[in-house]
């Protein structure tokens, strides 16, 4: 089935209808416009795959200097887009040109159909690949090991695991770098050519989970303009990185499980079954086996995706690269806010070290991002780091009564969540409202 939206820009309607003529076969969809000027909202309004403009719109003028004025204007508010130039005076230079201020190809008129179809098959194609590996990389900065001997063990074992192929569970706490770490075992695997694929299984819908994960044919349900591979497909000889497994319902496990044992997937409203290729890997903060015995987790898919099985440490038992961690963030958040040579007061350091981290390295992270904007100086002192020092786990005997006991236990599930009450309420076992009452009876 045709995918792919392309826009045609000529002022030479005859041009308009025959490219249009053409193309209309063998994408989706085509547009056109006789006007430059009309190219902005175009692709505001829609998505366009791929640009085929003219290198000349006044009359007379056939320098191309136009062309590349529109060409750098789509560039600059939609960088990924693929723009094929046009031209009937196109000479080595202006083609260099062109694809030096970032267009994809150049084509001549008078053109071959053949060619000329090829070429813009060509521009979708590096399209949809460079999507891929674009979401993946922005803002992704590279994982620092440390030096503590917990994470050396983790690090060997990775190095051990990531070119074979088997399913990977990796647990721990909240901002440990559980993600960090799926995406540095998919650097090392040998699929590490086509970008690693995220899906977060706490974020999808039940309604919604087939769809994304499996894919769907255009109207096999309402809102489903087009047909749409699911992220088993995209991830198809690469790495697919569920996060959040935990929290998947049990009739989404069972579905799950029917994918994984049997390596394929059928989108919603075909018959086709299609074979998949993917490298799994999970990762949770919550207790799966606990799940497995209490009925929530079913047993043959926790079997299924723990072969190999990864425990990011806490950041507090990572007492040697707390320093490093330190360094790194200064140095980024110095640069992000141009702050020059910023550096920490030897108490501050202290206080640092010392503190708990229950949002661990992602709430170091946080709270070097805000010291280093709020600091006045180029010296962070301890009150430019707003932490709770004084807070440590407590030893359940010591308290008095269970009045006490509730509070603490509030208290401590709210700092582990980073303040989500709604994730709080859920480890406390209880409810969102249940919980809002506590909170005001002990005046938290
Ligand atoms: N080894 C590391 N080097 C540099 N930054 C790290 C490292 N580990 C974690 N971080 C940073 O800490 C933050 C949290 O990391 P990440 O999202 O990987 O944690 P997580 O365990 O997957 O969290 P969650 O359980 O909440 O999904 C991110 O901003 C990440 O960049």
């Amino acid at each position: 089935m045709a995918t792919g939206n392309i826009l045609i820009v000529d002022d030479n309607k005859s041009v308009l209808a025959s490219l249009e003529l053409l193309l209309e076969n063998e994408f989706r969809n085509v547009k056109t416009a006789t006007r430059p000027d009309q190219i902005k909202t175009i692709l505001t309004a829609n998505s366009i795959d791929v640009v085929i403009l003219d290198m000349n719109f006044s009359a007379g003028i056939n320098n191309g200097n136009e062309g590349l004025y529109w060409l750098k204007c789509i560039l600059k508010d939609f960088p990924s887009l693929p723009v094929v130039m046009l031209t009937a005076y196109g000479d080595v230079e202006l083609a260099v040109n062109a694809l030096k201020n970032g267009a994809t190809d150049f084509i001549l008129k008078p053109w071959d159909n053949k060619i000329l179809v090829e070429k813009i098959k060509e521009a979708y194609n590096s399209k949809i690949k460079d999507k891929g590996s674009k979401e993946e990389k922005k803002e992704k900065p590279e994982m620092l090991v440390g030096q503590s001997k917990v994470m050396m063990q983790l690090i060997k074992m990775i190095h051990k695991v990531a070119r074979t192929d088997a399913n990977i569970l990796i647990t721990g706490e909240n901002g440990t770098g559980k993600d960090m770490l799926a995406r540095e075992i998919h650097r090392l695997s040998t699929r590490n050519q086509r970008s690693m694929l995220s899906v977060d299984m706490g974020a999808i819908s039940e309604s919604l989970f087939e769809s994304e994960l499996f894919g769907h044919e255009k109207g096999a349900f309402t809102n489903a303009y087009d047909c749409r591979p699911g992220k088993f497909e995209a991830a198809n000889k690469s790495t697919l990185f569920m996060d959040e497994i935990g929290n998947l319902s049990l009739p989404l496990q069972a579905k799950l499980l029917t994918v994984l044992q049997n390596r394929n997937v059928t989108r919603i409203g075909s018959n086709k079954v299609t074979p998949v290729d993917i490298r799994l890997i999970s990762a949770t903060n919550k207790n799966i086996p606990e799940m497995v015995q209490e009925g929530t987790f079913r047993e043959d898919l926790f079997y299924r995706i723990n072969t190999i099985h990864l425990e990011v440490p806490p950041l507090r038992d990572r007492e040697d690269d707390i320093l490093l961690f330190i360094n790194l963030f200064i140095r980024r958040f110095s640069a992000k806010y141009q702050r020059n040579e910023m550096r920490m007061h030897d108490q501050t350091i202290e206080k640092l070290r010392t503190y708990h981290w229950p949002g661990n390295i992602r709430e170091l992270e946080h709270t070097i991002e805000k010291a280093v904007i709020l600091c006045e100086g180029s010296v962070i002192r301890p009150k430019d780091i707003l932490i709770r020092q004084n807070w440590k786990p407590q030893p359940t005997a010591v308290v008095a009564n269970l009045e006490e006991v509730e509070k603490q236990a509030i208290e401590s599930s709210i700092r582990y969540n980073n303040g989500n009450l709604t994730a709080a309420a859920e480890q406390l076992g209880v409810s969102r409202q249940t919980l809002y009452n506590k909170l005001k009876r002990f005046k938290l």
